[in-house]
């Protein structure tokens, strides 16, 4: 198994280096990223990173060997790309503020990705996330199930890790959904929320599950505010969870971003639904019942990424 990992020289990709490199499921990670001049000086971000955490093999206990490039022809023969290649946004700015500037970055990852490797599966986690993965699948030309988009694993990492800390359980045992766009108007499920079994509305009141669900819309914002920049250990730990249940084809469920034809009454976009994951890519979208409020909140959020996805028409003209 040989994952390439883009973008690796920066935070998220990085991180979801290592930590694939960690969960010792993969022979080979690549680290590719840009060269940086600085004056007279060039620096090798991905090759650096990549160096400093094979070191850490011996002291971890993995095998899977991290090399860094910024050559494409060292990513040939990838089973999994991960993109985490552009810009994050800073305090002030939304995800999708971001659009333009990422959307030719991801775009010219993607063509020079699938190049070298043209069977690949492509997890997608530049911002804005749906819009971003709706870009990689058409730069890459391959069918819709083997590009995917990560969000909704590190959307509901960060609600479970809140109601974890209120209840004082173990983050372990609390399942969730959170379905939708990767922006604000994010759907969280506390009918699918269960701790051990135990449906959530049996353990906290309203009013406190209603303040964690609000925090959790705005955990990449939070963040944001506290570092000026975003977030990358939750997000490349989720991205690297991602290829592990890819790799292993362990048929796991998550939450990805993924491209609907009709599935919750909508088509022709990509956004955060229930999947199964193996080494297929997506093999199922798993089709969960919503109320009247739940399917009402998941259209609203449907037409911000179409908002978005009508800025991108716009923009690559
Ligand atoms: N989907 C999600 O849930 C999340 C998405 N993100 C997004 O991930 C992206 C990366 O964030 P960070 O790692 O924090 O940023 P970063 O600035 O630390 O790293 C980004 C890296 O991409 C590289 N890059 C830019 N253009 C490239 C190109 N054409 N080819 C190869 N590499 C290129 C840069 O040199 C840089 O090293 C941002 O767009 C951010 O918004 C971040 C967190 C969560
Ligand atoms: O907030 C951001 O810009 C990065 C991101 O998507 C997240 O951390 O959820």
């Amino acid at each position: 198994m040989k994952i390439t990992v883009v973008g690796a020289g920066g935070n998220v990709g990085s991180t979801a280096a290592l930590t694939v490199a960690q969960r010792n499921f993969a022979k080979q990670v690549v680290a590719i990223d840009l060269e940086k001049k600085d004056g007279e000086k060039t620096f090798y971000p991905a090759k650096g990173r990549a160096l400093d955490q094979w070191q850490t093999a011996p002291i971890h206990g993995f095998s899977t060997h991290l090399f860094g490039s910024s050559n494409y022809e060292d990513t040939k023969g990838s089973d999994i790309c991960i993109i985490t290649a552009g810009v994050p946004r800073r305090p002030g700015m939304s995800r999708d503020d971001l659009l333009s500037i990422n959307a030719n970055i991801v775009k010219s990852v993607t063509e020079q990705l699938v190049a070298h490797s043209p069977d690949t599966i492509i997890i997608v986690v530049s911002n804005p996330l749906d819009v971003m993965t709706y870009v990689a699948w058409k730069a890459s030309g391959l069918p819709s199930s083997k590009v995917m988009g990560m969000a909704g694993i590190l959307d509901t990492a960060r609600y479970c890790a809140f109601l974890a800390e209120e209840l004082n359980v173990s983050p372990k045992d609390i399942q969730c959904q959170i379905l939708g766009g990767h922006g604000d108007t994010m759907v969280p499920l506390p009918r699918y929320t269960t701790v051990s079994g135990i449906p959530i509305r049996q353990l906290i009141s309203d009013e406190k599950l209603n303040a964690i669900i609000e925090r959790a819309k705005v955990g990449g914002g939070e963040l944001v505010g506290l570092m000026g920049t975003s977030a990358w250990y939750a997000p490349g730990a989720a991205a690297a969870q991602m290829a592990e249940a890819i790799a292993l084809d362990e048929n796991r469920i998550f939450p990805c971003s993924a491209w609907l034809t009709g599935e919750f009454g909508h088509k022709d976009l990509y956004i955060g639904v229930p999947v199964k994951l193996n080494r297929q890519g997506i093999s199922e979208i798993v089709q969960i019942d919503l109320d009247a409020d739940e399917q009402k909140l998941f259209d609203d959020s449907v037409a911000s990424v179409r908002t978005a996805l009508e800025d991108l028409e716009r923009i690559m003209k």
